[in-house]
């Protein structure tokens, strides 16, 4: 009252304390409603779990699926933290594969379950059992779709496309690249790909007098080689990054006319993007914790400078500049850009799905080509029996034998019960791991034999394409692109070394399982390699 009074020749204040007085009443008939209304949510929510459980429960039982073991939970936290810990410590380590998750297969089986430790409903369910791969991918496919994470994670540099993509927009997209890569595509790259490869060795640098190059670290060049490859396949001409670089270290002239964008710059923005968006994947739905200034700005210009890169793809028959039509895709010569552009797609989605492709080609290759040779350094004797083989084909490359062509090529390379997925779990297929299972590849599993594979038939044990309707659109046409890349190498030298101190088999995560710390070589120029012509 006497606060009452005091406040009646201030009219602020008594303003003031009669809104405070409304305020109170009001706070506490809201926050009784939002405690309810918060109870009444969760209480439906954890009934409609229950039951959804329940039915799960009933539906394995009725299907006699098998139970299969939990993982335990020993530090449950909220959104699976104390896991997304372990996964990321693995990443980070460089022994994802072969320390978490294998120690995971190890103590719960080949297929186990995921399940939150507060409502014990099953998360997911990862799996290393070929059969298991077989009917995610193959027979089951309509079943799965991908996680939305990886859409998600990877938009800012992507927008959704042919790797992040399910259902009708998925199938439109991939029946209207595959088309482009065929037999006929590869070989008329040939050449080009000799050229590719002639830049890449001078990249490697020159040799001593004992032959012997100085230390190269392989994943450098393998990263532009791969750029420059896929590019030429794609575009109908190459990006050029290997000699933007030569051209930067002055080893090559300058060209004479000028480039529609800073190519060096491309290979560099592409690789900051793909980096960000390979570990904000791996982060799944945490994706949006991996974000910077950086990041996004190497986005943008990526698509700039891809976008610029089409339209000039597009305006090769065009010099005007004006824009380009469909007769001007037909006078570009046959591409993926151009067939996109002839269905009728605009160069905005040509953009998106050109980097989908950049991105599933390029780690894949340069990483691959980087273990091979890493691991090929630990062992002469295969590298000698490879080049053996090589060179019995295909000559050497004073007297050559045979010219590179897909046929000849491919012809020198030559868990069981059902298990109850819950609807919205995630399935993760283990293919590292199952690679490497001693029951399926024998005690030797781990070593490095690659005459393990003759006599022996591919299937669902083997998927590094992954598999069904979704496998690898590349794949016939990468194998052969990495075989060429392989044999030329080894055909122009004999030998190599690892060089002192190098850690070339320790590894890292960019989209995929790549050399941490480079492939560090030293490189022997064979006897009888001719000059470069570049
Ligand atoms: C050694 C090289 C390569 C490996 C190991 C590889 C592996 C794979 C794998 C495992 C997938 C399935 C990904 C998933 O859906 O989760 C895939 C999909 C794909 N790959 Fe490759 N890839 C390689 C090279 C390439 C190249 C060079 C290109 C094209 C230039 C390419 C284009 C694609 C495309 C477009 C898809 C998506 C297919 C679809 O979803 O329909 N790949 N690749």
């Amino acid at each position: 009252m006497n606060n009452l009074t005091l406040a009646q020749g201030h009219p602020a204040t008594v303003q003031h304390l009669a809104s405070a007085y409304t305020t109170i009443k009001t706070t506490e008939l809201g926050i009784t409603h939002v405690i309810l209304v918060i109870f009444a949510i969760s209480f439906t929510n954890f009934i409609n779990m229950l039951w959804k459980k329940r039915n799960f429960l009933l539906f394995a039982k009725s299907a006699k699926c098998y139970p299969v073991p939990q993982a335990a939970n020993r530090f449950p936290m909220p959104w699976s933290l104390n896991r997304k810990y372990e996964v990321y410590k693995g990443v980070l380590r460089g022994n994802l594969f072969d320390n978490h998750f294998r120690r995971m297969h190890e103590k719960y089986s080949n297929t186990h379950a995921i399940v939150s430790a507060f409502t014990g409903q099953q998360k997911g369910i990862n799996t290393i059992e070929p059969e298991n791969f077989k009917s995610v991918l193959g027979t089951n496919f309509d079943d799965y779709k991908r996680s939305k994470y990886r859409l998600l994670a990877a938009a800012p540099m992507m927008p959704p496309g042919i790797l992040t993509l399910d259902g009708h927009e998925w199938s439109h997209w991939r029946s209207l690249i595959r088309t482009q890569f065929t037999r006929k595509n590869f070989d008329a790259n040939i050449a080009d790909s000799e050229r590719h490869m002639q830049l890449t060795f001078k990249a490697f640098g020159p040799v001593n007098a004992d032959g012997w190059t100085g230390e190269v670290n392989l994943m450098d060049h393998v990263y532009r080689l791969s750029m420059d490859t896929v590019t030429q396949f794609l575009f109908g001409h190459s990006a050029e990054t290997q000699s933007a670089k030569l051209i930067r270290l002055g080893l090559l002239p300058a060209p004479s006319s000028a480039q529609p964008f800073d190519l060096d710059n491309f290979a560099e923005t592409f690789a900051v993007a793909a980096y960000y968006v390979g570990h904000r994947i791996k982060l799944s739905n945490m994706y949006f914790l991996l974000d910077s200034l950086a990041y996004r700005r190497a986005c943008r210009s990526l698509r700039r400078m891809t976008s610029a890169y089409i339209s000039s793809t597009l305006s090769r028959s065009n010099p005007k500049g004006t824009t380009p039509t469909s007769a001007d895709a037909d006078n570009a010569g046959t591409s993926v850009i151009t067939s996109l552009f002839a269905s009728g797609a605009t160069l905005e989605d040509i953009t998106t799905q050109v980097t989908h492709l950049l991105v599933a080609g390029m780690d894949t290759s340069s990483a691959t080509l980087g273990w091979i040779f890493a691991v090929l350094a630990e062992h002469p004797e295969k590298y000698a029996k490879l080049r053996g083989e090589v060179v019995s084909v295909f000559g050497t490359e004073e007297s050559r034998l045979a010219e590179f062509d897909l046929e000849r090529l491919k012809t020198w390379l030559d868990g069981r019960e059902p298990v109850a997925v819950r609807k919205g779990a995630r399935v993760q297929l283990g293919v590292y791991l199952a690679h490497r299972r001693k029951d399926i590849w024998g005690e030797d599993a781990e070593e490095f034999r690659p005459e393990r594979w003759e006599g022996r038939r591919r299937g669902w044990d083997f998927t590094p394409f992954s598999g069904g309707p979704q496998i690898c659109i590349g794949q016939g046409y990468s194998v052969a692109q990495l075989s060429f890349a392989i044999a030329r190498i080894v055909m122009r030298y004999d030998r190599i070394e690892k060089v002192e101190g190098a850690n070339n088999l320790k590894q890292g995560w960019q989209s995929v399982l790549t050399p941490a710390e480079g492939v560090r070589l030293r490189m022997h120029l064979a006897e009888g390699s001719k000059p470069l012509e570049v």
